[in-house]
C-alpha cells in the first residue's frame, strides 16, 4: 500500500540528514515541506521564534502536546542543556513511530521521552508517572480545541509555577480563540502575540507567549 506522508517524511530526514545533526534533521524537514509536499511542522519562520523562547526560558523540564513527526521537539530538545528533559505527548501510534526515529536520527533520546498517548490522560500522571513537580516550559501544537481545557487541567494539577512560559502555535491559523480570551483577559496570565506566517505559507499566522503569574 502507498507510504504515508509521515512515513516520506521520515525517508527525507533519514536520506539527506546527518545522524547526531539535529540541525541537518530540521533543514532536510523543512526543504520536504518547502519542496515535496507540505506538513504540519511549526516550520522555519515559526520555528525560529520558538528557539528564541527557549533559548529565553532555559527551562529543564518541557512538556510538549501533540509531536506529529518530532520537528519541534528536535527545535527544542537541541536547545536544552544538560540534563534538561522533554515529555512530548502524541497519541496517534504511527505519528509516534515516525517521531521516535526521527528524534534517535537527531541524536537526542537522551533528553526526550514520547509518551503514546492523550494529554488528558497524561497532564494528570505528570507527577506520580515522571516525578514532575512543575513544568519550566510548555509548547502548545496538538488539536486546537485542546489548548485551553488541557492549560486548565495543567492548572489544576498545579504543573504550573509562577514563571512558567505557555507558547502556543497556530493562534490564527486554525486559530484557538478560546484559548487566546482566555489567556489574554485572564489575571493569572502575562501574555503577548509574535506575528508570523502558517509553515511554508504567506498566509498570517502565529505564537503567543503566556507566562503563568501563580
Ligand atoms: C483551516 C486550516 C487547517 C489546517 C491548517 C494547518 C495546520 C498548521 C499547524 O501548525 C497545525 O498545528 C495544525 C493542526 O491541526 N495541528 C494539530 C496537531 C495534532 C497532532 O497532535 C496529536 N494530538 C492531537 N490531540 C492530541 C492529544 N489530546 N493528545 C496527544 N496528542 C494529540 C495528533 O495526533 C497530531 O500528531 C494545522 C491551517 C488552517
Ligand atoms: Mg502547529
Amino acid at each position: 500500500t502507498r507510504s504515508t506522508r509521515p512515513q516520506r517524511l521520515l525517508k527525507a530526514v533519514q536520506k539527506h540528514a546527518t545522524r547526531g545533526d539535529p540541525q541537518s534533521v530540521i533543514s532536510a524537514i523543512d526543504h520536504f515541506c518547502r519542496h515535496s509536499e507540505w506538513a504540519m511542522n511549526i516550520g522555519d519562520e515559526k520555528g525560529s521564534i520558538l528557539d528564541s523562547v527557549v533559548s529565553e526560558v532555559n527551562p529543564e523540564k518541557v512538556l510538549e502536546l501533540g509531536t506529529y513527526c518530532g520537528y519541534s521537539t528536535v527545535r527544542i530538545a537541541r536547545l536544552l542543556p544538560p540534563g534538561a528533559r522533554l515529555i512530548t505527548l502524541e497519541f496517534n501510534a504511527d505519528y509516534a513511530a515516525i517521531a521516535r526515529q526521527v528524534i534517535i536520527w537527531a541524536g537526542l533520546e537522551d533528553k526526550v521521552q514520547l509518551v503514546e498517548g492523550a494529554s488528558e490522560d497524561w497532564i494528570p500522571r505528570m507527577k506520580e508517572h515522571f516525578g514532575i513537580e512543575t513544568f519550566d516550559f510548555v509548547f502548545l501544537d496538538h488539536w486546537k480545541d485542546r489548548y485551553l481545557p488541557d492549560t486548565k487541567l495543567m492548572e489544576d494539577c498545579g504543573l504550573l509555577r509562577k514563571g512558567t512560559v505557555l507558547l502556543a502555535d497556530n493562534v490564527i491559523c486554525p486559530g484557538v480563540p478560546d484559548y487566546l480570551a482566555y489567556v489574554r483577559n485572564s489575571l493569572s496570565y502575562k501574555s503577548c502575540y509574535f506575528k508570523s506566517h502558517l509553515e511554508y505559507t504567506k498566509a498570517e499566522d502565529g505564537l503567543e507567549k503566556s507566562v503563568f503569574l501563580g
